[in-house]
């Protein structure tokens, strides 16, 4: 169905003129003006609790923005998604990560397959290989137990595997020593190589299509290492393959008995639920990569059925886009309050830009709007110490989720306190400032001259009203985790639905990607690069040299 223009519904001009007003709001009045804005800006689900309420916004403006997400067809197109119909448009495929973590037992026919029971076949084989392997029961060519894992994969296929392995730490195999191997730059394999010995490794190649220029280079640098101590016969204990392609597995060596399958439904950044987290799997067993799973179906069921009034991933995504949209928000900061989700922003950083930096609609008209923000962040405390200064004082306004568990898991004493004491003290100064009065407060206090005071005053002042969502969850545990990475997999659907994009393609990797095939074959071969630009034509030639010297 052929959406009209956003600005141009009936939804989006009630929003903009709130917003006319309501972007000049200021967040230390709403909440001095309403004892129970917390509690009414406040939402539960699947572990994970919400506060949105340090957002300039109040009761009314989430009316007008659930109006507009039920005006642009969220809830049908949700419905479309755990139906499995082929709402990835462009690529004619059905969306159906939420089928990776349905419980067993429960069909779901897409193409006149049971897709449920296909997904349950996997999970049973991952469950026995990671049994295997876990036990010390499958054993490298020289009868050891395997010690390390390198997994070697790019973008989703490197992405969420990486980033649960951390944040599920305290929850691996203590033999097992996972690495992750993703850049085509080979500082990357040297480094893992270094660290590993070929008897006890096992190498996943993980990879949807199997053909991704940089994990079949690693690959095949990863074999032929191997080989070099091992023989081809060796390889089957070591070489295991994740992907859809059979045929391109077969044909790089590995055994098709040793590949771990998935399918087209499954889009790279949201495979970390499939064969693609079979490292996960191997890190912290099956037993609680299944809770992982539990956890993000419980957002799933929550996402499909809670009245948008009280649904997490709807809230998460029409306050971001009210930022976006009418506070010019350009960017979106993460921020864990938790050492262990130092990955998280980064995989955050693939699924929401690769979902929904576009700029054309479904039907390929230009978008009338912006569209997703830039999103970046890094583990508070330490990003406090250093780009804080800039979130709060810079001339832009970057909204921020910050991400904290109530409990940790570990027992050493005064660093949780102290940990969220910071977290919650940062949500408050973006929130509330500090005016010029109390600026000028503090220096009286410290009893400088009004000289002194005059030249320091304008810089002490913060100009606060700074919006910020606070996601907490009791401890980070694997069903936590899964429900938290399903929340802003479900905000990403939402905010794709308000906009109008199929946040299931990823056309705008694909220009790079020929161009440095021809630049490669320019850079290997003898011919000259004279058909590029000035500078292109420049910085190969540059490099050609390097190599003769
Ligand atoms: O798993 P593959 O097919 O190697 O793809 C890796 C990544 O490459 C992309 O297709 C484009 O960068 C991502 O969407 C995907 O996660």
């Amino acid at each position: 169905m052929r959406l009209p223009a956003l600005t141009s519904t009936a939804n989006f001009l009630a929003l903009a003129s709130h917003a006319t007003t309501a972007r000049t709001w200021q967040m230390r009045q709403l909440f001095a003006a309403d004892a129970q804005r917390f509690p009414k800006l406040t939402v539960d689900a699947a572990g994970l609790f919400l506060d949105y309420s340090k957002n300039r916004l109040d009761s009314r403006t989430v009316g007008l923005l659930l109006d507009l997400a039920r005006e642009r067809g969220v809830e049908s197109l949700r419905d479309a998604m755990f139906a499995g119909e082929k709402i990835n448009l462009t690529e004619q495929r059905a969306v159906l990560h939420t089928a990776l973590r349905m419980p067993r037992g429960k069909a779901l026919v897409v193409d006149g397959q049971d897709i449920g029971h296909d997904v349950h076949a996997v999970l049973d084989q991952i469950k026995d290989f990671t049994d295997r392997v876990r036990s010390g029961a499958w054993l490298g060519y020289t009868g050891k137990p395997i010690t390390d894992v390198v997994n070697i994969g790019i973008g989703g296929s490197d992405l969420g595997p990486k980033m649960a392995v951390l944040a599920l730490r305290s929850y691996s195999h203590p033999r097992l020593k996972m690495h992750f191997v993703s850049n085509v730059d080979g500082h990357d394999m040297d480094a893992a190589l270094a660290q590993v010995n070929p008897e006890t490794t096992l190498f996943i190649v993980a990879s949807k299509t199997f053909t991704t220029a940089e994990t079949m280079l690693n690959a095949g640098t990863a074999r032929h290492w191997f080989l070099q101590s091992a023989t081809e016969a060796d390889l089957p204990r070591h070489f295991v393959a994740v992907s859809t392609n059979q045929q391109a597995v077969a044909a790089f060596g590995i055994d098709t008995a040793n590949m771990f399958p998935f399918w087209d439904w499954v889009g790279g950044r949201y495979s970390v639920w499939s064969a693609i987290g079979l490292s996960l799997a191997l890190a912290v067993g099956f037993g609680y990569f299944t809770d992982f799973l539990a956890g993000a179906h419980a957002m799933d069921e929550h996402f499909r059925t809670a009245p948008l009034e009280q649904n997490m991933p709807v809230l998460l995504a029409m306050v971001g886009f009210w930022n976006r949209q009418f506070l010019d928000a350009g960017s979106l900061s993460i921020a864990p309050y938790h050492q262990d989700l130092s990955r998280f922003p980064a995989y955050l950083q693939q699924l929401d830009m690769e979902s929904n930096g576009k700029r054309v609609t479904r039907s390929g008209a230009v978008v009338d709007t912006p569209t997703c923000p830039v999103v970046w962040g890094e583990c508070g405390t330490n990003a406090q110490h250093a780009y804080f200064q800039l979130l709060h004082q810079g001339t832009d306004v970057t909204p921020i989720d910050f991400i904290a568990t109530l409990r940790a898991t570990h027992d050493l004493a005064g660093h949780h306190d102290a940990l969220l004491a910071n977290c919650f003290a940062q949500s408050e100064a973006f929130m509330k400032g500090k005016t010029e009065e109390e600026a000028r407060a503090d220096l009286q206090a410290l009893k400088l001259s009004e000289e002194e005071i005059a030249t320091l005053l304008p810089h002490k002042i913060f100009p606060g009203n700074r919006p910020s969502n606070t996601i907490l969850m009791d401890q980070l545990n694997p069903s936590a985790l899964g429900a938290l990475i399903a929340l802003y997999e479900h905000k990403t659907l939402v905010q794709g639905a308000i906009w109008d994009v199929n946040s299931f393609d990823q056309w705008g990797v694909e220009l790079g990607k020929v161009l440095a095939k021809n630049i490669q074959a320019e850079l290997t071969g003898s011919v000259q690069p004279e058909r590029h630009d000035s500078s292109t034509n420049g910085l190969i030639v540059m490099a050609k040299a390097a190599q003769h010297l």
